[in-house]
């Protein structure tokens, strides 16, 4: 019987996660223009009850609109990248049936907390994504996706001087933290992280092709807050751990 645990048959499927604004979308649409020459893209975007993230990533003109796809998740999107991942899967493999050969389908979360992370049953690797306004002890933090994800991103170094932080000390410490796995500032506005962005991808792609990537769980998300308008509390905590 053929061996399918390393089939390539498919695209490899990269998760972007991160908090709110932290520039997911802007960072699916450098890559797939650093990427454009090179790949067969696609997306998928996750949102509550819009497709605004699908439709902001059509507007950036960086990959033809059909290839790119939203699912709305209601209440809880990371149930849809966690728990439950079909509708993810079946949006996959509708691109990738449509678009064959793809080479990368990218996957990003709706993001409102520090904690999410992806299932290793929907993507092969994922990246997180954070900001540096959100200030330099976010990455000493950690949670899950800060400390296992494939790669961590330092996003938007271009405002480190306006909001009074040092990415070099917010990249050593978010090192610390992840244990040596790696880190990489990057800026829309600076061309030499994009390049880098986009040889980390191509590094993952090669590495999945040959057989030799492992898909890494980075661990099940903490207990969250949803904020519910017509929860007595004004929200209720959520769990993933079933
Ligand atoms: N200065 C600067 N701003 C950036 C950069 N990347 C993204 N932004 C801005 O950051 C804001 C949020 O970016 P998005 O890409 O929408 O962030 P997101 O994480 O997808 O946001 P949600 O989908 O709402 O979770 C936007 O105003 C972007 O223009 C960057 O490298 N530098």
């Amino acid at each position: 019987m053929p061996d399918h645990t390393h089939s390539h048959t498919r695209a490899l499927r990269l998760g972007v996660a991160g908090p709110v604004g932290t520039g997911k979308s802007s960072l699916i649409a450098t890559i797939c223009a650093a990427l454009a020459d090179d790949l067969q893209i696609a997306v998928i975007t996750n949102d509550i009850y819009t497709d605004e993230d699908a439709r902001f990533l059509r507007s950036a003109g960086v990959l033809a609109p059909e290839r790119i796809r939203a699912v709305e998740t209601g209440a809880c999107p990371h149930t849809a990248i966690r728990d439950d991942v079909t509708e993810n899967l079946l949006a996959a493999e509708d691109l990738e049936a449509d678009f064959a050969p793809l080479d990368l389908v990218l996957i990003e979360s709706g993001g409102d907390n520090l904690t999410a992370t992806f299932s290793p049953a929907l993507v092969d690797a994922q990246l997180f994504v954070l900001d540096v306004a959100g200030g330099g002890d976010v990455a000493r933090k950690g949670g899950p996706g800060i400390g296992r994800a494939d790669l961590l991103v330092v996003n938007k170094t271009d405002l480190a001087p306006h909001v009074g932080v040092d990415v070099a000390q917010m990249v050593a410490d978010a090192s610390d933290a992840r244990e040596g796995r790696p880190v990489l500032g990057v800026s829309r506005t600076d061309a030499e992280s994009i390049e880098a962005l986009r040889d980390w991808v191509l590094g993952v792609l090669t590495s999945y092709r040959s057989g030799a990537h492992e898909p890494v769980d980075p661990g099940p998300m903490a207990p969250h807050f949803h904020a519910d308008e017509e929860h007595p509390d004004g929200g209720y905590v959520h769990t993933h751990e079933h």
